[in-house]
């Protein structure tokens, strides 16, 4: 059965991608395709260079592609404005940084993390909901707690709740594991599979085995191009 572009996240389609520093051309992506399908974790992989972050960029509508389309939740991205795709960041995609501390305000609650989630996409939260998908993620005891008393694995799955709580179709993750130990690395792996089970795309760049093992998806990247795409 076909996907239809409502059951997608979001789509590529022939991206391409050169940096030009002085007179140096440096060809990042070329012609890259995927579809990252709504409830499903896509991992993006690839050595140091191949292009993954590039992509990511791309597809959380931080950088342009030189050629190629792009769809999120079924909206065309090729033309749009500055505007258009600063609503598109605000309420269709959430970014998770590599740094767990980088996505969290570092002197807000983990529940005061939530709530301002939602009411920077327009939504309101009950504060039993913000305890019930904290508790989701392993994280009920964490409620009061502000960054610096949480783990780095706490912090990242703080990060999940959080774009949890503003339903984005589309989440995209550069290296969300890179600083983890193995015991958080699991868990946050597990509130990833708790915010594909709310109906969210999620794209993780990593090339983490633990990682690559729970993709539903693959797109592997080398020098730029497609090796791998399942
Ligand atoms: N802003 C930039 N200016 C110039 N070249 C860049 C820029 N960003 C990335 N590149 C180059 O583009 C290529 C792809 O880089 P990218 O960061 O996307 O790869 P990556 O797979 O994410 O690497 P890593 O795993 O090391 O983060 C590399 O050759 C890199 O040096």
């Amino acid at each position: 059965m076909s996907i239809t572009t409502l059951q997608l996240g979001a789509f590529c389609h022939n991206i391409s991608k050169v940096y030009r520093v002085d007179r140096e051309r440096v060809q990042a992506l070329e012609r890259v395709e995927k579809e990252f399908p709504r409830g499903s974790l896509t991992v993006i992989a690839g050595p140091s260079g191949s292009g993954k972050s590039s992509l990511l960029r791309i597809l959380a509508c931080v950088d342009r592609p030189d050629t190629g389309s792009l769809e999120i939740a079924g909206q065309s991205v090729a033309n749009s404005g500055a505007r258009e795709r600063r609503r598109l960041r605000r309420y269709s995609i959430a970014y998770i940084f590599a740094d767990p501390i980088e996505n969290l305000v570092e002197y807000l609650t983990a529940a005061d993390q939530l709530r301002l989630n939602a009411r920077l996409r327009g939504q309101r939260v009950s504060d039993a909901d913000v305890a019930e998908m904290l508790g989701r993620l392993g994280l009920g005891h964490r409620l009061d707690h502000t960054p610096h008393r949480l783990s780095g694995g706490e912090q990242q799955r703080t990060a999940i709740a959080c774009a949890m709580v503003a339903r984005p179709p589309f989440v995209v993750a550069d290296e969300p594991t890179a600083e983890l130990d193995s015991v958080a690395v699991e868990q946050v792996l597990d509130g990833f599979g708790v915010l594909c089970d709310t109906g969210a795309a999620i794209a993780i760049a990593s090339h983490d085995p633990r990682v690559i093992a729970r993709a539903d998806h693959l797109l592997r990247l080398d020098h730029g191009r497609i090796v791998e795409s399942w």
